[in-house]
């Protein structure tokens, strides 16, 4: 049973959909993509991994080790078009979405259990890691699905900042501040919180803390705690602001209102600027992301599960791997001053961003923002490929080893999925003299795990393969027209005002890194490397959220009261019962927010509020009443039409109709489909 009209998300991602009230909640199974009717699943017998148990397809490790080391690619590992931001923000993108549920206690070398254990070969001649047996546990079985093994996501799987504000009521309780309930809490600095059950790497054994936000992988790297950081302070930011434009908002009501907006920008940054790096035009064309520019827009069917597929997060997002750089430095603002942090010093420690109490975060996002990630392909940094958290750990054979582990199938048959023609190894399109080896190590090309075909494709621009542009774009479908609460819906309840849907449309990645980071000078588009330092735009230039689009118009009662009797007094009948009545009413007995110049003047055609609108329609009956002959030129008459056709169509009272249509309509010759 959920209320209907709730205005704001619950924190579990319950109740998104009204008829499947579990659907994208956390702590529940993920679903597979189907193909015609089937699932797209691929286990051996018994739910045990793709491949079997012994693996008969090759050892993760010695793929890694042949296609995927740093020093078989490029010299230059530098993305063209893409900026150190740009791999960052994905990771908390992912971290929004999704979260595998995995423990990490068992020792599989010495458990046979393939129900739980999955543990891999390290091959003889391995130049980094010991050869052998290398310990692998499966992810958890979802309670929830009978037919097959499903694993289960602990977060939410809308966009919803999950990662910022957590996935459940109780997580929130300990993110709020415990004075000011309408911000979230911070440490000293303006830092992030210190979480004492946390586990991380403190450099400085005395000052350093583990941190504490939605997600408990934050401290991974410095990267993504910093674009933790960012959000906390642009909820805190915006809060404060809403406070004093609404004074007498309570606490809950500023705190939710905030969130909203955060989310927004989230959802806004992602589709507006994450996904069209990284996937052609045409692909966001395909599966409806792009925002529309101005205004509402509205694909939610509640049909649509926004659940994460399991394919997605298993294999064509964890292309961010490879976007990986070598370093995590801080740049001064010279633009050339360079103190070179290395990413294998800095996993899961704070240590870079909490220094002097934060002031390395605003050289730590320069360089993030003006130096290139590396490139989407094959190959990962070393940091990840062989010295994952401080051990001799291989994010890249993990990757593969979770495909085989969560039976997905393999590439080509993701391939036939997305329409895209199966390949062999003499036509897989890859760089180089890969043909030969990838026939080295598998025995058919029908058994070439998914991750690795996807990241062997060559792509443009800086973009992913054609087959993760697919998987990606699917799931970015119904990630947004399966979110009843997206943010460009037009809703009565939940949903934002046009000209508050405008003002966020209008924000940018760039601008909120400003804001909150203490950058004077940044590109317009934080995620797209920028060529020079001239590239760089003042921040104080780029547009800014006008949350007085969020003041609650209480009136004024007094002369209200005296405006609308000394109206009132004049009417006798329905035809007296004119336009500045009317609009007199509604400002004053809705929370109609005014026009810049208010009610008496013509908007500027940027403002799009209802309460503008009203006033255009004021503004033409006066200057058409008022005219002397009666008589109007043909050019002002068109200005005139169209600006009241709009303002009626956004008005949604009628649609657009042209002169000729309207004097039908007038004479009861035409009926107006609403
Ligand atoms: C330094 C940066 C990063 C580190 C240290 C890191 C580390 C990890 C680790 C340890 C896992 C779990 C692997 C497993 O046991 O299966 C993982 C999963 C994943 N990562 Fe990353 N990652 C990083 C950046 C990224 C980026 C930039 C993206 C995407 C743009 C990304 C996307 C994913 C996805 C989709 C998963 C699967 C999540 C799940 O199903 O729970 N990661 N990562
Ligand atoms: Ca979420």
């Amino acid at each position: 049973s959920c209320p209907t009209n709730a205005k704001y998300r619950t924190y579990d991602g319950s109740c998104n959909n009204l008829i499947y009230p579990s659907w994208g909640k956390a702590n529940t199974a993920q679903r597979r993509f189907d193909h015609n009717g089937d699932l797209m699943i691929d286990y051996d017998e018994d739910n045990s991994p793709r491949g079997g148990f012994p693996s008969n397809l090759p050892s993760p490790r010695l793929i890694s080790n042949k296609l995927m080391a740093d020093e078989l690619g490029p010299n230059d590992q530098a993305s063209l078009t893409l900026s150190g931001q740009h791999f960052a923000f994905g990771q908390a993108l992912t971290h929004d979405l999704i979260k595998t549920q995995v423990k990490r206690d068992l020792k599989c070398c010495e458990n046979n259990d393939i129900d739980v254990c999955f543990p891999f070969d390290i091959p003889a001649d391995d130049k980094d890691f010991t050869p052998g047996c290398r310990s692998f546990q499966r992810t958890e079985r979802s309670p929830d699905v009978t037919d097959y093994r499903e694993q289960i996501n602990d977060v939410t799987s809308y966009i919803d900042c999950s990662h910022v504000y957590g996935s459940s009521d109780a997580q929130l309780a300990t993110l709020r501040d415990t004075t000011d309930s309408s911000l979230l809490k911070i440490s000293p600095g303006n830092n992030l919180p210190e979480n004492v059950n946390g586990f991380c790497v403190k450099i400085d054994p005395v000052a350093d803390f583990c941190q504490l936000t939605g997600d408990s992988r934050t401290d991974q790297a410095p990267s993504l705690q910093l674009n933790h950081l960012v959000l906390v302070r642009e909820h805190n930011r915006i809060a404060k602001l809403l406070k004093q434009i609404n004074s007498e908002w309570g606490n809950d009501r500023v705190f939710e209102e905030t969130r909203r907006i955060v989310i927004a920008e989230m959802q806004h940054i992602t589709y507006k600027e994450y996904l069209p790096a990284i996937l052609s035009p045409q692909t966001m064309k395909k599966y409806k992301l792009k925002p529309k520019q101005i205004g509402f827009d509205d694909c939610y069917n509640d049909k649509i599960d926004a659940s994460v597929r399991n394919a997605f997060a298993v294999a064509p997002f964890r292309m961010g791997h490879s976007q990986a750089m070598r370093e995590q430095s801080l740049l001064e603002d010279d633009y050339k001053t360079i103190t070179t942090e290395l990413l294998a010093d800095n996993f899961r420690a704070p240590h870079l961003i909490q220094t002097n109490m934060g002031k390395n975060v605003e050289d730590f996002i320069r360089w993030l923002t003006f130096k290139p990630a590396n490139r989407i392909d094959s190959f990962g940094v070393n940091a990840m490929r062989n010295k994952l958290f401080g051990g001799d750990t291989d994010l890249l054979s993990i990757n593969i080893q979770r495909g085989r582990d969560q039976g997905t199938p393999s590439y080509n048959d993701w391939r036939e999925f997305c329409g895209l023609e199966r390949l062999n190894f003499k036509n897989f399109k890859v760089h180089n003299d890969v043909e030969n080896v990838l026939k080295e190590l598998y025995a058919s090309a029908d058994d070439v795990d998914l991750y690795v075909g996807g990241l062997l494709e060559k792509s443009k621009k800086g973009r992913v393969g054609e087959t993760f542009a697919c998987l990606i774009g699917k799931q970015f479908y119904l990630t947004k027209c399966g979110d009843r609460y997206w943010y460009e819906r037009r809703d009565s309840d939940f949903g934002f005002t046009k000209a508050q849907l405008n003002s966020i449309k209008e924000i940018t990645m760039s601008k909120v890194l400003c804001e909150n980071l203490g950058l004077d000078r940044i590109q317009k588009e934080a995620f797209i490397r920028p060529k020079n330092e001239r590239k760089l735009t003042k921040c104080k230039n780029l547009p800014e959220l006008n949350l007085n689009l969020w003041k609650e118009n209480t009136g004024n009662k007094e002369t209200y009261k005296r405006d609308t009797m000394k109206l009132l007094k004049n009417v006798v009948d329905s035809n007296t019962f004119d336009i500045t009545l009317m609009i007199t009413l509604l400002r004053n007995l809705t929370n109609m927010y005014p026009p810049h110049d208010g009610f008496d003047c013509l908007p500027t055609p940027n403002e799009t509020t209802p309460g503008a609108d009203l006033a255009r329609i004021k503004y033409y009956r006066n200057y058409l009443a008022h005219l002397d002959e009666g008589k109007v030129e043909s050019t002002e008459f068109k200005s005139a039409w169209e600006n009241i056709s709009e303002v009626l169509e956004d008005l949604a009272i009628l649609p657009n109709l042209g002169p000729e249509e309207m004097l039908k309509y007038r004479k009861g010759e035409a009926v107006i489909k609403r």
